[in-house]
């Protein structure tokens, strides 16, 4: 495992905690480390990245330890890896490599799977292309044109093109349907808390803490790829829908944050978001600017002035795994900034967390439309004698007789009691 620590670029993170990241999401696959190393690179070779004398460490680390895999922690072009690759003789991947191996595992759903094919492809084709400009300059300057080569990466590209195409249009298809159900339980009078955070942070412990469902507990990181959703039960809430997100990983490879980007679209429609942070990983506060950043992205988060949509709940956890000194001095923090301080391993602060719950879950209104009969003057007095009516219109042209919309202002606690009346 290779961590390249380029001068030219700036990291969020420093080069051990980027180690121990990769580290991570390379375990997380199953791969053995045998071997890791913080190269300083001053000026990046566009042949193999790093300088020759660190090729040759490189290939003396690979016969000591009997490595198959060269993981080089870093973007590669397609010619440095064809070129590590001849000089190592081993397979040589990198980062975006890695993250799309990991993804691919970890992938449950349809749309998760047709988004890492899609990621995949790309990243295949922009190989090719590349390497076939390359060559196609080469047989320029040999004065021919045509040849065998070209032939069979003209084919090769038309084939991912078509298959990438293909992929696009099930993707809309399965993207239609969710937004579909997402409608469909919009309409549902239960409100939604949607988990986010850095990866390994928590949360699915924390979920299945919460669910009291047994789903995934390995240390493992990505161990939850989609979007899991389950219901829960709060005290003072009938029921809200609990769902868990990808984990957020420093430098996501930009091809990836595109196709990762819809399966964190629930965020987007949740009623109160809860950052899950690692308080005894010691970079907490670079993860934390990395979810932030992610929510800027996804509109949720202004990120100038770092005001939220949705109501932002912070989660302190792993606080079994600090010192008394540590934990009294977040405890003052945590009670400034309305944070929740608990242990998902442990269960101590949970119930914390659930009644802070349910005070946002019951504070904040929504606006919800009914479709309701003219005639149903029960459910339409109930709405006007608790909610807060904005607009209430007859409905044209509906099948089954005279139909009233009205668009109303409730807290999730008033839609479980409307619900209930029918
Ligand atoms: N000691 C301690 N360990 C915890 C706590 N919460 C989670 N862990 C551990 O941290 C590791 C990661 O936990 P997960 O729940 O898988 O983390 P995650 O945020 O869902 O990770 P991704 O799926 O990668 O996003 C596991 O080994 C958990 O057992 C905690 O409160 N205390």
């Amino acid at each position: 495992m290779l961590c390249p620590d380029i001068r030219a670029l700036r990291y969020d993170l420093d080069s051990a905690e980027r180690l121990a990241e990769a580290e991570g999401l390379a375990l997380a696959i199953g791969v053995v480390i045998a071997h890791s190393a913080i190269l300083p690179v001053r000026q990046m070779q566009p042949n193999t990245l790093f300088g020759s004398g660190q090729v040759e460490n490189i290939g003396v680390w690979c016969e000591q330890h009997e490595a198959e895999l060269v993981i080089v922690d870093g973007a590669l072009t397609p010619i440095q890896q064809r070129n590590l690759e001849d000089k190592l003789k081993r397979k040589v991947i990198d980062r975006t490599g890695l993250i799309l191996e990991i993804f691919g595992e970890r992938a449950a759903t349809a749309e998760g799977r047709l988004q890492v094919e899609l990621a995949h492809l790309d990243y295949q084709q922009s190989r090719l292309v590349r390497s076939w400009t390359h060559l196609e300059r080469q047989r320029g300057g040999f004065g021919f044109l045509g040849g065998p080569g070209e032939t069979q990466i003209e084919a090769d590209r038309r084939m991912i093109r078509a298959r990438m195409a293909r992929l696009r249009r099930e993707l809309d298809q399965v993207r239609k349907t969710r937004t579909l159900h997402r409608d469909r339980r919009g309409r549902a009078p239960w409100p939604v808390v949607a988990l986010v955070g850095y990866t390994n942070a928590g949360k699915s412990t924390l979920f299945n803490r919460l669910t009291g469902a047994e789903v995934m507990a390995e240390d493992l990181l990505f161990a939850t790829l989609d979007p899991t959703m389950r219901a829960i039960s709060l005290p003072g809430v009938e029921k809200a829908i609990l769902s868990d997100t990808v984990g957020f990983i420093s430098d996501l490879p930009t091809q990836l944050v595109a196709a990762f980007r819809a399966t964190l679209e629930e965020v987007t429609a949740a009623d109160v978001i809860c950052h899950v942070r690692d308080m005894a990983n010691p970079s907490h506060a670079a993860q934390k600017k990395q979810v932030l950043d992610v929510l800027a992205d996804l509109d949720v988060v202004d990120a100038e002035t770092g005001t939220s949509t949705i109501p932002i709940l912070e989660i302190w956890n792993k606080a079994d795994l600090l010192d008394a000194e540590s934990l009294t001095e977040l405890r003052e923090a945590a009670e400034g900034q309305g944070a929740v301080i608990l242990s998902a391993v442990t269960g101590q602060g949970v119930d914390l967390l659930e009644a802070e719950l349910t005070r946002m879950l019951t504070g904040t209104a929504r606006e919800v439309s009914f479709i309701l009969p003219a005639t149903d003057g029960r459910r339409i007095a109930w709405l006007h004698a608790h909610g807060d009516v904005l607009t209430e219109d007859e409905v044209e042209d509906s099948d089954e007789g005279p139909m009233r919309r009205l668009t109303v202002r409730l807290n999730p606690k008033e839609l479980g009691q409307f619900a209930a009346l029918s």
